[in-house]
């Protein structure tokens, strides 16, 4: 994606050395972009485990080269998947994450160890590629999706759409899954606003994806989680459209906290609901969403504290309850297929189900 007229990725090795693995740090967003050096595997852990990095397709991609990072320290069986576990271990939820770790191991298990450290890093590049060009392709077929709906609309050609959390561009490689085929619309002359959750704990939807959307010029209102079902009931969303860390075999759809409770008021008010991924998020061996996907507990802090900016520019923590106050945080919850209306693929759109998924991706048919 451009900021200010450079193409950015949310993921590159460094060209100065072809080795350092550059990314954003998150947590410093929307005050600042500063972009994070990881000249070790255990740095790309801690950058994962405490979102310096995020968003299911970009943490896969950056465990791949995390591993690259761990081989060029030591490329013999033991410790490589030694190292492979660990970066897998490090968030449960999103299964792009095992997923690019079970690619990587299945290129280099066969490689002497000489030969490990160049495979990974052009095995986790292409790996990028591959995410940039299923994103953009969800981004078209999503976008064809906006088309039917404002030629459905009937009143102003305005399309409101609400997404939740940040599943931009900053998520994945590029392009983003959720927010592809809004910015697609948007510079194809679309009239698009987006309802922008701000997706507590930790506000990636008001400090990330407000801060895209920004960026790009993309019309936005930021809202408290609790006001979507308000603005729906109202007729003032056109449609949801979602990002996903696992999706079953059945289409049932893990994702951020609150998810699923967006998805309930869409379905009780008629709005259409939309999950954005890449097939790189479909977990084939699960069906039953709710029972099979582990869902990451986070620490309570995320709960009882905030993070922002005072008003000289200092960026501050604070809490917000009771000391003596316990506090549980879930990060993640399940919508059930039932309550989505379809999927977006890098293939195209199906319904949120077993033959649906088939019908796009039929050499998983037999798993
Ligand atoms: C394309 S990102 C998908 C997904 O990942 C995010 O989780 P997190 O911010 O905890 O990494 C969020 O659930 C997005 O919808």
């Amino acid at each position: 994606m451009k900021i200010n007229g450079v193409q950015h990725r949310s993921v590159q090795v460094d060209p100065e050395n072809n080795t350092d693995v550059l990314i954003f740090d998150q947590t410093k967003l929307p005050f600042s972009l500063e972009t994070l050096r990881l000249t070790e595997c255990a740095q790309v852990a801690h950058a994962t485990t405490s979102m310096q990095v995020r968003g299911a397709p970009l943490i896969g991609a950056v465990a791949a080269y995390g591993l690259a990072l761990a081989l060029r320290v030591d490329s013999e069986n033991t410790a490589m998947e030694r190292d492979a576990a660990m970066l897998a271990a490090t968030r449960p939820t999103a299964v792009n994450l095992r997923w690019a770790i079970d690619r990587m191991l299945a290129k280099l298990r066969p490689l002497t160890p000489e030969d490990r450290v160049a495979a990974a890093y052009a095995e986790a590049a292409r790996i990028c590629d591959e995410d940039v060009a299923q994103n953009e392709a969800i981004g078209r077929h999503g976008l064809d999706l906006i088309e039917k709906i404002e030629k459905k609309k009937n009143k102003s050609g305005r399309i409101n759409i609400l997404t939740h959390c940040n599943a931009g561009w900053i998520a994945t490689v590029d392009w983003g899954t959720a927010l592809a085929p809004i910015y697609m619309a948007h510079d194809a002359g679309y009239d698009v606003h987006v309802w922008v959750d701000e997706t507590r704990p930790r506000n990636q939807g008001a400090a990330l994806t407000a801060w895209e959307l920004g960026s790009h010029g993309v019309p936005h209102t930021v809202i408290v989680d609790n006001a979507g079902g308000h603005l729906m009931q109202h007729g003032m969303a056109d449609l949801v459209i979602v990002g996903t860390d696992r999706v079953t075999a059945r289409g049932d759809v893990a994702n951020k906290i609150g998810t699923y409770l967006k998805a309930l008021a869409a379905r009780d008010n008629d709005v259409p609901f939309w999950v954005a991924l890449p097939s790189t998020t479909i977990d084939w061996s699960v069906n039953d969403g709710v029972r099979e996907i582990p869902i990451e507990e986070r620490s309570g802090l995320e709960v009882t504290n905030v993070t922002g900016q005072t008003a000289d520019g200092r960026i501050e923590t604070v809490r917000i309850t009771p000391r003596e106050s316990a506090a549980a945080n879930p990060a993640f919850d399940v919508t059930p297929a039932r309550l989505v209306t379809g999927l977006i693929t890098e293939r195209g759109r199906c319904a949120a189900s077993a033959a649906g998924l088939r019908s796009l991706f039929p050499e998983k048919a037999g798993r």
